[in-house]
């Protein structure tokens, strides 16, 4: 459905002459209905790569999506982002059914559709108000439920709950997974929380940095739907844990310089608590 294939990404860094390669060689398949997350340390490519695939940045090597070259965003790819995703001047109502209006569908059936979504993400009570009156994680199902609206074929989310705290990202990973089910449609997810990406996701794939790579592939074959306690995904947490701990010593490395040999005990364990929290 996605294929990606050896894929190269320069960019030109302001003030200098070299080009930076933010991606190299990158080649990866993503079947129909998967949920694959991209996994790794801040700056490895996550976004650039998942940029392509929606149409918004243009690289050598090849992006196809269900057999076709992508030569720009199209209403089969819906990208969630983090946050500020919601116009604030319209309510829920008028925000989830933004793109069908853009679609020239009238306004009956568009509010049908919208309201259709909305029930599905729990937002039903909340129709008439306005993004800043919701909270972090109500904005967030709004932005699902507007591009569930459009029906693509593909979300590609990138990191849609960083920004909320831990109580509502576990409620949303619940809902997302419910809706993943029901829904069938394929799902390109970015994330720096290894705990997330394990819960969520079929396969994970774990990026390096400099130059921004694919290092290895994670299935994760737990039963749907996820439990927690589950401890096929503990397992999978750690082996992640274990193949990422190089690529976070070397981003600390990097940012730290010479006072890297004083704190290089800060570099979690596998048997670290706060590994779920993210990298
Ligand atoms: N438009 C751009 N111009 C120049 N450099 C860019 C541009 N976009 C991204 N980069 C660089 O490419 C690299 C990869 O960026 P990208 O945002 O894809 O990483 P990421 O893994 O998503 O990071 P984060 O987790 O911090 O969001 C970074 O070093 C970034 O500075």
């Amino acid at each position: 459905m996605i294929e990606i294939r050896n894929v190269t990404k320069q960019f030109q860094s302001r003030g200098q002459s070299e080009l930076f390669t933010a991606l190299d060689d990158v080649s990866l398949t993503i079947g129909k209905g998967e949920f694959v997350s991209l996994l790794g340390p801040s700056g490895c490519g996550k976004s650039t790569l998942m940029n392509l695939v929606a149409g918004l940045e243009t690289a050598t090597g090849s992006v196809e999506v269900a057999g076709k070259q992508v030569k720009g965003p199209g209403p089969d790819r819906v990208v969630v982002f983090q946050e500020h995703a919601l116009f604030p001047w319209l309510t829920v109502l008028e925000n989830v059914a933004f793109g069908l209006k853009q679609k020239g569908i009238g306004k009956k059936e568009r509010t049908e559709l919208a309201m259709e979504q909305i029930r599905s993400v729990h937002l039903s009570k909340f129709v008439d108000r306005y993004p800043h009156e919701l909270s972090g994680g109500m904005r967030q199902r709004a932005a699902i439920a507007r591009a569930l609206a459009m029906d693509p074929d593909i979300l590609l989310m990138d990191e849609p709950f960083a920004a909320l705290d831990e109580q509502t990202r576990l409620i949303l990973h619940r809902e997302l997974e419910d809706i993943w089910l029901r829904t069938k449609k394929t799902i390109l997810f970015v994330t720096h929380n290894i705990r997330e990406a394990v819960m969520l996701s079929d396969r994970v794939v774990v990026m390096s940095t400099r130059p921004g790579a694919i290092k290895k592939e994670f299935k994760v074959q737990a039963a749907r739907p996820r439990h927690k306690a589950d401890s096929l995904l503990h397992h999978v947490e750690n082996s992640i844990m274990e193949c990422l701990r190089d690529e976070i010593d070397k981003v600390i490395k990097e940012e730290m310089g010479d006072e890297y040999s004083l704190k290089k005990d800060a570099v979690p364990g596998d048997s670290d608590p706060g590994m779920g929290s993210g990298i």
